[in-house]
């Protein structure tokens, strides 16, 4: 009896000690949540461990945005574990990613930049410091040497198979992503590797279809669980490993597929006729400028493709919903373009100060729908102070590029699409510091000048060759707000009607 008792009263020992423990171990880990760096921006605090996770809707941007309201431009959040920063308001953002620029420069170790990184840590997912600052350099010297008229005399010549594309449909209903996803991939490809391919090209095909998937997968919420747990992505079992496997394999196809397309260059290299970016790195190669990067890295490569693919297209896919949306405008566009051009002239960059109006709705497209809303995250590479707030070095921050472009206090009516805001009172077109899709500073798009003028004559050409409708046999017709949000804000899958005017 008395063995019986003492069993029970260790039993109950064990029990109450593990629950005191338990119970320790959470407070203590509340108060570590709660307890705040001195200084530090203020924020809403979230939960422990899942911080303002549980807040966030499929729009972050906007719900950072009404924090804004409560805590000013600069806010602190907890995310999941990671301590993260935002950034509001132009005079802020102008603050710390130009006046600060170094402190602001770097990026965050994130569960898809680490995998898309690669050995020479290339451009857009580099974590910073020398290595990145070569690269950039070399990426940026490349472009400008070809001359913005090479840039554009390979943009008008893939429009005309474009064009050919969207003719062949026959006015029938259609989704254009595919076609707008292969001309700003053939555009990259004709700078970067000196050549372009056909839209039935098998292989090419499905290295355009691996890019859009490598999107889709970033936009899936598994990939937000991942990206602020990463521990799971250690898990041996579906789906955690399964998510980053298909993301590896989609990525390690196309590095594959460049690495061949160096080869050929490589195979018939000649210094003296330098024919693409390809080229340029090959002599940089040769020199032996480059001496940190292996010979088999593609990463500077990939990055451009992966940067400046699927942006450049889905901005053209927004800006294709605009105006079947907005038939006004489409009818305005097309007047303007046809008093300009004709129905046969071809356009060029020339033609921009004769068409206001049309560069009133291509900014007007990049500041409503832009697809870069919280631009791409960065990370302080070293201690800050900002407006007297402590930035401890390797804080995550998000650049609020859409409440920008919303902000009462700058765009009247900021949810009306509205290109009439971007002309003046003689009816020129008017640029705006305000809109800011390619963001700024050290690390801003590289790409910005070239997406601009495919955004430009890509718009052009349609207007003066179709007239875009919605589909009207869709029973569910997609609206302003029909769009997925993940690295990039992307329109869902929708068809379109374009006849030949
Ligand atoms: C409408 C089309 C595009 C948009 C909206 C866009 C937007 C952006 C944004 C917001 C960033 C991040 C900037 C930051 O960290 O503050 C970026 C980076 C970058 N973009 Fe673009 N981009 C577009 C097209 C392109 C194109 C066509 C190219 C290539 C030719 C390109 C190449 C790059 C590169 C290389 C970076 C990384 C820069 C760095 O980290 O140093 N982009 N872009």
């Amino acid at each position: 009896m008395d063995l019986f008792r003492y069993r029970w009263v260790t039993l109950l020992d064990y029990a109450f000690s593990t629950v005191g423990l338990v119970t320790c171990l959470i407070c203590l880990m509340t108060w570590l949540w709660y307890r705040k760096p001195p200084n530090y921006p203020p924020g809403p605090r979230g939960f422990p461990i899942l911080g303002v996770l549980p807040y966030l809707s499929q729009y972050p941007e906007r719900d950072f945005a009404k924090w804004k309201k409560i805590y000013g431009p600069l806010i602190s959040l907890p995310m999941g574990w990671q301590k993260w920063i935002v950034i509001h308001d132009y005079d802020l953002i102008i603050e710390t990613l130009v006046k600060y620029s170094e402190q602001f420069h770097g990026r965050p170790h994130l569960l898809f930049y680490d995998i898309a990184r690669g050995k020479s840590g290339g451009i857009v997912f580099n974590i910073g410091g020398p290595k990145w600052k070569r690269q950039r350099q070399f990426g940026s010297a490349a472009m400008k040497s070809f001359s913005k008229q090479k840039i554009e005399t390979r943009i008008i010549e893939e429009l005309r198979y474009f064009s050919q594309e969207i003719q062949n449909q026959k006015g029938k209903p259609f989704n254009i992503q595919q076609f707008l996803t292969t001309s700003a991939a053939n555009i990259l490809c004709s700078v970067v590797f000196g050549r372009r391919f056909d839209y039935d090209d098998e292989k090419f095909r499905e290295i355009v279809k691996n890019l859009g998937d490598q999107f889709k997968l970033a936009s899936h919420w598994m990939t937000m669980v991942l990206t602020f747990v990463p521990t799971l992505c250690y898990a041996p079992f579906p789906p955690f490993s399964t998510h980053v496997e298909s993301s590896r394999k989609q990525l390690s196809a196309i590095n594959e597929y460049i690495r061949q397309i160096i080869e050929e260059h490589r195979s018939s290299f000649d210094q003296n006729d330098i024919r693409d970016v390809v080229d340029q790195y090959l002599l940089k190669e040769l020199e032996e400028i480059e001496p940190n990067i292996p010979k088999d890295d593609v990463g500077l490569f990939l990055d451009f493709f992966i940067a400046g693919t699927e942006t450049t297209a889905s901005s053209m896919r927004w800006a294709l919903l605009c105006v079947a949306i907005k038939q006004d405008v489409q009818r305005k566009c097309q007047e303007e373009i046809d008093k300009v051009l004709g129905r046969d002239g071809v356009p060029s960059m020339a033609h921009r100060s004769n068409l206001p109006y049309i560069c009133a709705t291509l900014q007007e497209i990049l500041r409503f729908k832009a697809v870069t809303p919280l631009a791409l995250p960065r990370r302080v590479t070293q201690d800050v102070e900002i407006r007297g707030y402590h930035i401890p070095k390797d804080t995550k921050v998000f650049i609020n590029l859409w409440q920008l472009h919303y902000d009462e206090a700058i765009w009247k009516d900021p949810w009306e699409f509205k290109p009439e805001r971007h002309l003046d009172d003689d009816g020129c077109f008017r640029h705006s510091k305000h809109v800011m899709p390619f963001s700024v500073g050290a690390r801003a798009c590289l790409g910005e000048q070239m997406a601009r003028m495919e955004m430009f004559l890509t718009l052009v050409v349609i207007m003066q060759k179709f007239l875009v409708r919605l589909n009207p046999a869709d029973p569910d017709p997609p609206t302003f707000d029909s769009g997925t949000n993940g690295t990039i804000y992307i329109p869902k899958a929708f068809d379109l009607v374009m006849d030949t005017r």
